[in-house]
């Protein structure tokens, strides 16, 4: 695996365990729009696909039909609103991740991050989390018209560095990774410990599956 020039990271329940913030924020919004707040598993679990699907499951589960425009629209502003508030507010590292980031680093490897999380919200996250300087590129899920699962994001991030998806890795917690990788013609590690609606990502069949970040160093030698 040597060959390997680009490591790209997915961010929420990759890097940084971003649960209790989105679950914060989902529960600030719901109470402001009315209805009762959400358990945390059931965040856990609307979390993967970006702001405007965890906004729309949420509303969904406390509406009992799928919410209008106006609705959707409605609580993606409360959300945003709340998140930007509480967002930044003591980031969780997983463990090993600064060692794993650092080694990478000091073995020559070029960083990215590729997250489903709007962009507005990830340099503070980043700068809090003590991450601002990892990355040569960061996408947001709405950076570009395509998001993950969709192998857009990879493919562009390959593209800005001239490096060929086969001297690529993708890091991620969700099957929205393992298939944006697998489309983009790159390998993926699974990691054990994140969201992915809970369920087990070796059921998404990943190339690895490792239960603590610092498996990459071993991976990657
Ligand atoms: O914002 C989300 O839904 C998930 O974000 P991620 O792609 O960093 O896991
Ligand atoms: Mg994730």
């Amino acid at each position: 695996m040597s060959k390997i020039q680009l490591v790209q990271f997915d961010l929420d329940g990759t890097l940084i365990d971003s649960l209790p913030q989105l679950w914060q924020a989902v529960n600030l919004m719901l109470v402001e729009l009315g209805f009762a707040q959400a358990p945390k598993q059931a965040v856990q679990h609307w979390v993967g696909n970006g702001a405007d699907k965890l906004v729309e499951r949420a509303l969904t589960d406390a509406l009992g039909h799928t919410p209008s425009e106006h609705e959707q629209q409605t609580a993606r502003a409360s959300f945003d609103a709340a998140y930007d508030s509480v967002a930044k507010h003591k980031v969780v590292l997983y463990p090993g991740v600064f060692e794993t980031l650092n080694q990478l680093k000091a073995a020559g490897k070029t960083l990215a991050l590729v997250t489903n999380k709007p962009y507005r919200f990830v340099p503070d996250i980043l700068a809090s989390a003590g991450l601002d300087e990892y990355f040569s590129h960061v996408l947001g899920g709405d950076s570009l018209a395509q998001k993950k699962p969709d192998p857009a994001p990879l493919l562009h991030v390959c593209q800005a560095l001239n490096i060929a998806p086969e001297h690529s890795i993708m890091v991620g917690d969700s099957e929205n990774d393992v298939l944006a990788a697998k489309a983009a013609g790159m390998r993926v590690v699974g990691v054990t410990y994140g969201y992915n609606y809970g369920r087990n990502i070796a059921d998404s069949n990943p190339d690895w599956v490792l239960d603590n970040i610092e498996g990459l160093l071993d991976l990657l030698k």
